[in-house]
This record gives C-alpha cells, structure tokens and sequence, in this order.
C-alpha cells in the first residue's frame, strides 16, 4: 500500500501571467498525484503537492519571498520558471532552456581589466547547480513531446541586457550561456542555503541583445511554460 508522504515542490515566478501558465500547465494534478516508481526525487509512495508563489521582479525580492515560504515547512524541490530572453543562435523565441546551471551575472567587480565575479573576488559563489537528474528528466520528456529544449546555463541579471555588446559581454563571461531572466538565482539561493535542490525553466520571449519590448513574444512563452508544467508531475513519478 502506498503510504501518505507528501513531497512539496515549490515554483515561483516573477509575475502573475507566468503563474497562471504554471497552474493552467499543472491542471488539476497536483497532490493528487501518486509516485510510484522512484526516478525522480520523491520516494516511492509519496504524493506531490505544487505550490506556485509569486517571487517579484529581480533576484533580491526573489531570494527573500523563496526564503519566506521555504521558512513554511519541508520542501524537497524549488523551480524557478518564467519568460526570460535568449542567446542568439543557443535559444530561438517560443523555444524553452532548461538551466544546467544558474548563474549571477552581474554579481561582482568592473574593474580596468574587466569583469570579475564574486567567486573571482573571493566573496562566494556566482553559480549554482541544478539538480540535473531532473533537469535532464524533463528536457528530454518536453523534446519527446515535440518542444526544441536548449540546457545551458541560464543568467541572472538586475539589468534586462539592450545591448549587442553588453549581449556579447555576458555570452562570453558565461560559456554555452542560452537564457537570461532576472530571478532564477536569487531563487536558488535561497533553495541553495537550506539544502534544497533547484531547477530553473525559461520559455524565450525575447532574442537577448537591443531593446525592442513590442517585440516580445509573450503569448507564445507562455503556451511554451504552460506546456512544460503539463509535462512536470510525469518526471516527477
Ligand atoms: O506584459 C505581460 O503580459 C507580461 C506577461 C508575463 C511576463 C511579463 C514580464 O515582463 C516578465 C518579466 C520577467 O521576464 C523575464 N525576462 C524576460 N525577458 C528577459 C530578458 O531578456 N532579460 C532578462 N529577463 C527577462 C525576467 O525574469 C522578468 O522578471 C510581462
């Protein structure tokens, strides 16, 4: 018989219409969902329950609502999903970019020679890693459903890029980089200090580099993380 083990699974996005792709993704499925081989993270007998929170715009208000709900209880898995824009010729718009690894990357010192990162300063670590089990789980699940999937590292910055040069910048301090939103570390942070794994999931709207925000594909980034949600709790099993 299957025991009553919950495993929580906490998302947070930055805004109200990523959120309401998530759910509309989810459905109806949520803790009613039972686990009954162990491929994932949940033990077998365990039913999964989502919670899905807003985190605000930015890594800082992120970091400080993940750490408010995670303070609720035992989590076994925080996602941070959204729109995000992408790096050209890594991440078309509509495509979605599993994180291999979340990265701050503005998170450090300009200096004459150039940039250099917290770690580079000795501060901490500008990376996080992902649980990349998972990561790898559900990137193959969406392609099997027919969705292009790009896993590579995905930036964090305070500042949208506008720019072919600051675009150019970034793609080179981070190799293989593909997506860039605004939350995913300050997310995993806050996952990271209480020893909870973390993914993060970015549906392209936008080709990163010159400012162009009527360009925005919203609507279909959204179709595409309403999709990956629709896939989610069959990794999880
Ligand atoms: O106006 C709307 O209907 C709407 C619906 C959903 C989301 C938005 C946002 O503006 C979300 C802001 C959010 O998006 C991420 N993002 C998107 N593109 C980029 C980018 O090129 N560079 C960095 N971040 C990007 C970011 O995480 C923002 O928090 C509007």
């Amino acid at each position: 018989m299957l025991s009553e083990n919950k495993t929580r699974v906490l998302i947070m996005t930055a805004v109200d219409a990523e959120r309401d792709a998530v759910l509309r993704g989810l459905g109806e499925r949520g803790d009613k969902f039972d686990v009954k081989s162990n491929t994932g993270l949940p033990e077998s007998g365990d039913r999964i329950e989502f919670e899905v929170e807003l985190a605000g715009v930015g890594p800082a208000l992120a970091a400080a609502r993940t750490a408010r709900a995670l303070a609720r209880g035992r989590y076994s898995l925080v996602v941070s999903a959204g729109i995000g824009g992408g790096f050209v010729e890594r991440a078309e718009v509509g495509t979605l970019v599993m994180a291999s690894e979340i990265v701050a990357a503005d998170l450090g010192a300009e200096t004459p020679d150039g940039y250099l990162s917290v770690d580079e300063l000795g501060f901490g670590a500008s990376r996080i890693a992902v649980e990349s089990g998972l990561a790898k789980a559900w990137a193959d699940k969406l392609v099997e459903q027919g969705w292009t999937v790009c896993s590579g590292p995905i930036l964090t910055v305070s500042t949208v890029t506008g720019s072919a040069e600051t675009a150019f910048d970034r793609a080179a301090r981070v190799v293989g980089a593909a997506a860039e939103g605004m939350e995913g570390y300050g997310v995993a942070a806050a996952a990271h200090d209480v020893g909870v794994p973390a993914l993060e999931i970015r549906s392209v709207s936008n080709p990163v580099g010159p400012r162009d925000r009527a360009a925005w594909r919203i609507k279909d980034a959204l179709t595409a993380l309403e999709a990956a949600f629709s896939n989610f709790p069959e990794v999880l099993r």
